[in-house]
């Protein structure tokens, strides 16, 4: 039984849940659920670990991260097994983009971190400079779709700013995390800097309303941000929110075609659409669009169905098709459950799914899905395809596909959403601001803007003496 990993060393507390391998259904581990004194002694842990770790210099703790990456690195494949037993993720895109990520978080964040300069002015015979302090024990609250990239994502800026920290995966998604436990481990990181804790939703409230936990990052459903916005503020604790989205795919006449349905194939069905960042909406120029949903509906029944993560969520996203149907959706392709004849039959499989003819006020055209399907419909202007875009209470991403350049900037700007692609999907540059607008998040990560999160700005501001005429 995977036990919770605490002060350096494993817990084995509170009761145990299984873990199902959403490929076939079956149970794959056993894993022990946080109780009020498995997170009280967590957060204990990494307040004992506070006070040297955030006295380290930077540089210090860069070297910290960088050690962690080299960890990764020499359990890959362990991590990528456990990644895969856990989520049904593709193995190839395991082994290409999570736990690459993991190595790339500790890096790019080790760099960012140890060169970042502070603000300094000078006025009227005063000097004014900052000085960052980390915030102290930071809970990381993390979702089953890509766990090991976006646990390292909160991880690597959390230590390297100085703060200790508890991390409570997904009940679905525990495998690789107890994996980064044995690498804290090994590589010596001292005890109570880094702490694992595994547990449903109520483990992650107890985490969040904790008295010493000081701040909290959470990536997830907007319905879950929702309810820890409200246990944090009873102590108005700092958050940072990476939410739902329903993003929108912008496909104008003036194209690459071919470019522009490779595009969306990958944004809409890139792990079972199982990231935020996927396309749930396509508007397509009325001049092009019944080639474009004829092409989009041939490639997606290529596309190889993946698991949902779980029985539950399989459920979820089959209501939405059926939902789609009572609406009046004209079905492209798909809209059921895939038939393989072999041990995938007693897994959380959908089919890749194309609908049309729903109203923009319709629920399947409001609310996240987080499955591997699409919405397409016709515009006939710009200023009509950016309302259509802008008219979601979401705001994480888009994408424009334009070959016009003034077209691109243009739409790109009006467009109410923490990041849009042009002319391609899900591109990461680790320094740019990521997150999400309205309903879609709070605040932004990624490069400063994590390391701002994760710290708190102290101005000093001294008089300086005239120097003699
Ligand atoms: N990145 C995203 O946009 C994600 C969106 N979702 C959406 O959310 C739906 C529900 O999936 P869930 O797995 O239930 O996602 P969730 O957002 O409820 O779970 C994410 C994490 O939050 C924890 N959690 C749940 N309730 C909590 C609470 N009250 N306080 C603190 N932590 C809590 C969970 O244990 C898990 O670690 C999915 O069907 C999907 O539509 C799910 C995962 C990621
Ligand atoms: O940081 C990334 O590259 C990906 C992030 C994806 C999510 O935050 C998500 O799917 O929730």
């Amino acid at each position: 039984m995977l036990t919770h990993f605490i002060g350096g060393g494993p817990v084995a507390a509170g009761l145990g849940f299984p873990v199902h391998d959403p490929v076939t259904g079956t149970v794959v581990r056993h894993v022990h659920e946080a109780d009020p004194e498995v997170v009280d002694r967590a957060v204990r842990a990494a307040r004992e670990a506070s006070r040297d770790w955030a006295a380290m210099p930077v540089g210090e703790r860069a070297g910290w991260m960088r050690r962690l990456a080299e960890g990764i690195e020499e359990r890959f494949d362990d991590l990528v097994a456990a990644e895969v037993a856990d989520t049904g993720n593709p193995l190839d895109q395991t082994r290409t983009l999570d736990v690459p990520r993991g190595i790339a978080n500790f890096r790019a964040f080790a760099e960012m971190a140890a060169q970042r300069p502070e603000d300094a002015f000078h006025l009227s015979g005063t000097f004014s400079y900052t000085v960052r302090r980390p915030l102290g024990v930071v809970a990381a609250i993390i979702p089953w779709n890509l766990p090991f990239l976006l646990m390292t994502w909160k991880l690597a800026p959390a230590l390297v700013s100085g703060n200790t920290v508890v991390v409570k995966p997904s009940e679905h998604t525990p495998g690789s995390a107890a994996i980064f436990a044995e690498i804290c481990a090994a590589a010596g990181l001292p005890p109570g800097v880094v702490n694992i804790i595994f547990g449903h939703g109520p483990a992650g409230q107890l985490l969040v309303e904790h008295p010493d936990v000081n701040a909290v990052t959470f990536t997830g459903s907007t319905r879950t941000g929702s309810a820890i916005m409200r246990t944090a503020a009873q102590r108005v604790k700092p958050i940072s929110f990476e939410l739902g989205g329903k993003n929108a795919g912008l496909v104008f006449e003036d194209c690459d075609l071919d470019r522009a349905v490779e595009g969306t194939v990958r944004s809409v069905f890139t792990n079972g659409g199982q990231v935020c960042l996927c396309t749930e909406r396509v508007y397509v120029q009325r001049s092009i669009f019944e080639e474009f949903c004829a092409r989009l509906a041939a490639r997606a029944q290529e596309v190889e169905p993946q698991p949902m993560i779980s029985a539950a969520h399989r459920d979820k996203v089959l209501s939405y098709y059926a939902l789609a149907r009572s609406e009046g959706a004209k079905v492209l392709t798909g809209g059921g459950v895939p038939v393989f004849g072999d041990h995938r039959d007693g897994g959380y499989f959908v089919e890749p799914t194309v609908v049309a003819g729903l109203s923009e006020w319709s629920r399947f055209n409001r609310e996240e899905i987080f499955g591997p399907v699409c919405h397409v419909a016709p515009f006939d202007s710009e200023a009509e395809a950016i309302d259509l875009a802008n008219s979601s209470e979401y705001g994480l991403a888009a994408t424009v596909w334009t070959d016009g350049l003034d077209r691109a900037h243009r739409v790109a700007q009006r467009l109410e959403a923490g990041l849009v692609w042009i002319n391609t999907w899900y591109v990461r540059d680790l320094r740019t601001p990521f997150g999400g607008a309205k309903l879609s998040g709070i605040g932004r990560e990624g490069g400063t803007r994590s390391l701002d999160f994760y710290s708190e700005p102290t101005t000093i501001t001294i008089k300086l003496e005239q120097p003699d005429a």
